[in-house]
């Protein structure tokens, strides 16, 4: 396994080069969600082998758009794909904010972030097949907003009752990506990260080496 970037790292590789001309952030993007979308089919091909229902945690950032490119990416799969968003599309970085939009103009559900004491997400009918979060990525700075907190409790209820799949779009929101800190925490932990290019120092050191599940590393061509 190559060795661990931190995220300045990692920012400076993608920005070096969109610099140099060699590819855009919104390519960036499209490949790490659509890597993502390929890691799932790989590690659960029976998922292929009938529309299922994903929910995407979408945040304000890239990571976000991240999980928006995934939600679109499902949708051509036939997937039933709901995007709970803590943020707001017309607020989003340009990149992200493309790939938002594209997903609300072709009919995507775009919903509030789900309240702990809000749907009783236990019995969810259909249940849901996958849950993608895409809330922060390596721009997490401090511990998660509380309706963020929430947001997770809601589907650690659900796990309780139904099974289904968490991935961790580049880490686990939450974990620290340069110190693997977990900067708040509950009970949740994924069955796979997808990250990007190389792995994190925070996906290998501190609680983030055991809140990764299997942490899958893909090339999105930097
Ligand atoms: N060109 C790029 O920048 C690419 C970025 N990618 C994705 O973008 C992610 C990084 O995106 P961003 O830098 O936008 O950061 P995030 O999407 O991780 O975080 C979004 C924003 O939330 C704010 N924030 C940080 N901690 C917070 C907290 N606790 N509560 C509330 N707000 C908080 C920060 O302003 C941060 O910029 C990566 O993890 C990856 O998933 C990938 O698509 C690859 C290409
Ligand atoms: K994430």
């Amino acid at each position: 396994m190559t060795d661990a970037l931190t995220s300045a790292q990692m920012r400076n590789i993608e920005q070096t080069a969109i610099d140099g001309g060699k590819v855009t952030g919104l390519e960036l993007m499209d490949r790490a969600g659509k890597a993502v979308v390929k890691a799932i089919f790989e590690t659960w091909p029976d998922l292929l082998n009938a529309p299922r229902r994903a929910g995407i945690l979408a945040g304000p950032g890239n990571n976000g758009g991240d999980g928006f490119v995934i939600a679109n990416r499902l949708r051509d799969y036939g997937w039933d794909v709901e995007v709970f968003h803590y943020g707001d599309i017309d607020k989003m970085p340009p990149d992200a904010k493309v790939n938002a939009l594209a997903f609300a103009n072709a009919g995507g559900v775009v919903s509030p972030i789900i309240p702990f004491e809000g749907r009783d997400m236990r019995f969810a009918d259909p249940p849901t097949d996958v849950w993608i979060d895409a809330f922060f990525g390596i721009g997490l700075t401090r511990p998660l907003p509380e309706e963020v907190r929430a947001a997770f409790l809601s589907i650690s209820y659900e796990r309780n009752w139904q099974s289904n799949k968490l991935v961790a779009v580049d880490i686990l929101s939450g974990i620290d990506a340069d110190t693997g800190e977990r900067l708040t925490e509950f009970p949740l932990k994924p069955d796979m990260t997808v990250t990007f290019h190389a792995p994190k120092i925070g996906h290998l050191e501190g609680e983030g080496a055991d809140w990764c599940g299997q942490l899958i590393v893909k090339n999105i061509g930097l």
